[in-house]
């Protein structure tokens, strides 16, 4: 690994070296294990802490097939699916694991009694499999986490409907969390090269998914001039669906809980903020009963902020908690977008304000390819930047797990995996330098 490193890091080292580097036995990489999946079983979802089911275990390299590539993860960030696969909720991965083994002698592979986790990868190609033509050895690159075999008709005019459709690292082994990881070479894009490691790795995952779910005809297709409710606008999803919002001339509405990321979402230029904590939203009575004077408070609140006009769309994931909130304040015919469920995935919610105000749900998942490239394009030409906060060793990744189960971060939280330090792999410092206060505007906050 020690070779592969310095290979990356020298700055005479040509493709053909990088392709002539041997691969080790096996390496380094954060892992779930299947024997554990029981370990939390009658405590609540907050009382289950991901420090005590994340491991960092030597595991065998796993064999190259053809339309893959092996690559040295110098970065990689944590995603919410890592916390869900962590606890074990809302069911443990491995059961996707042996569907997957279920699919060919190939995929056989990913079904073992551990798995390797992390949907985020910045790094360099260290071999591609057969039939791979677009990539070689010594690229470096980012990955996106959509793994789709397509071969069936259905995945061949949008490839998120694919049957074969997978998240890596969540549905799949061999995960970003790790020295390396195996990736089919489709989901491999060009790391933005103002970008350290870190920053390139932290923005894939959750950039794609507010892309595909806001901006994309596939999601809400975003217009100049929306009124967009942005749920948890300082977290992962909201601070790149916050910065599409502010970048395509539409007016986001922030919801944050503490003055602190009120502050960052107005850094960013937005200036219609609602701290949902300070103004003590209650949207549930109980368990069981929603408070609609609540959501006409809300909403009441968020026409003070646009002059008086209603939500075009909602960018929801909280779920359960706010989805009813959600449907309300949508104006006439807009759109409420989802992709997730946080707080709970039942949701409830007032149906005669859909249909009598012509409202429309979109269920939205992560990006196929072209929406992962598009967003990449984004970064990579400086319109969009990466919302890292925080960085952590690939030994600490249960750590900044928790810190991400507990809603204690900001923006993005990265994991160094081979980078030895902070700020390497920057290759354009010009174009750094350009957006450098952009670029860190969430560090260590
Ligand atoms: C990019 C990052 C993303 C994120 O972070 S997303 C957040 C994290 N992800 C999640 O929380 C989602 C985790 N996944 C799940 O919870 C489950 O994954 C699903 C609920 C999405 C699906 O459940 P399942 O059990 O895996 O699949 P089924 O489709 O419910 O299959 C069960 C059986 O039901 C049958 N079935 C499906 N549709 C129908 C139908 N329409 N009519 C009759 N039967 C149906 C199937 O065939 C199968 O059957 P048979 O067990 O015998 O094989
Ligand atoms: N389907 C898909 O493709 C994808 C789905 N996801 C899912 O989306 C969800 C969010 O992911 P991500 O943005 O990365 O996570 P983060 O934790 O980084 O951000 C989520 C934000 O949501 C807000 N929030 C959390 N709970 C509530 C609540 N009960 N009510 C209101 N706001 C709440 C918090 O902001 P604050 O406290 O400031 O209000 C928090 O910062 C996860 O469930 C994840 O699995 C993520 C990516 C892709």
């Amino acid at each position: 690994m020690k070779d592969i490193l310095d290979a990356i890091q020298s700055t005479d080292a040509t493709k053909a070296d990088i392709a002539a580097l041997p691969l080790p036995e096996s390496y380094r990489a954060i892992t779930v294990h299947k024997d554990e999946t029981e370990m939390f079983a009658g405590l609540e979802t907050r009382d289950k802490d991901p420090r005590k089911s994340i491991h960092l275990d030597e595991v065998p390299l796993p064999e190259l097939g053809p339309g893959e590539a092996l690559v040295a993860v110098m970065a990689s960030s944590v995603n919410y699916n890592s916390v869900w696969t962590s606890i074990f909720e809302p069911m443990s991965t491995f059961g996707f694991l042996e569907r997957y083994g279920r699919v060919s002698e190939l995929t056989k592979r990913h079904d073992l009694p551990y798995h390797i986790i992390g949907s985020d990868l910045a790094g360099v190609v260290l071999r591609t499999g057969p039939g791979v033509n677009a990539w070689q050895a010594g690229d470096e690159v980012v990955a996106h986490c959509l793994s789709v075999e397509l071969e069936s008709s259905d995945g061949h005019n949008d490839t998120m409907l694919d049957p074969e459709q997978r998240i890596w690292g969540f549905e799949t082994n061999f995960g970003g969390l790790a020295e390396i990881a195996l990736v089919k070479s489709n989901q491999l894009m060009p790391k933005p090269d103002h970008l350290s490691w870190e920053e390139a790795a932290a923005p894939g995952l959750v950039n794609s998914t507010a892309y595909r779910q806001l901006v994309s005809r596939n999601g809400a297709g975003m217009k100049q001039g929306d009124n967009v409710l942005i749920w948890g606008a300082s977290g992962g999803l909201g601070s790149y669906a916050t910065q599409f919002a502010l970048a395509g001339g539409a007016n986001p509405i922030c919801v944050v809980s503490s003055p602190q990321k009120a502050e960052i979402c107005r850094s960013m230029g937005a200036e219609a903020i609602i701290d949902r904590n300070a103004e003590g939203y209650r949207f549930w009575k109980d368990e069981n009963t929603q408070d609609p004077k609540e959501w006409k408070r809300f909403g009441k609140r968020i026409r003070e902020l646009t002059g008086g006009e209603d939500i075009d769309i909602v960018f929801e994931h909280p779920g359960r908690e706010t989805f009813g909130a959600s449907v309300f304040v949508t104006r006439k015919g807009g759109t409420i977008t989802t992709c997730a469920s946080t707080s709970g995935y039942m949701h409830e919610y007032d149906n005669r304000y859909l249909w009598m105000s012509l409202k429309r749900i979109i269920g939205s998942h992560f990006a196929n390819y072209r929406e992962a490239w598009e967003a990449n394009r984004l970064i990579a030409k400086g319109k969009i930047h990466p919302t890292l906060s925080k960085v952590y060793s690939l030994e600490d990744t249960g750590q900044a797990a928790y810190g991400v189960h507990r809603n204690l971060h900001q923006g993005k939280v990265g994991v160094l995996c081979l980078a030895p330090e902070e700020g390497l792999g920057v290759r354009d410092h010009e174009k750094r330098a350009k957006h450098l206060d952009a670029i860190n505007r969430f560090r260590n906050i």
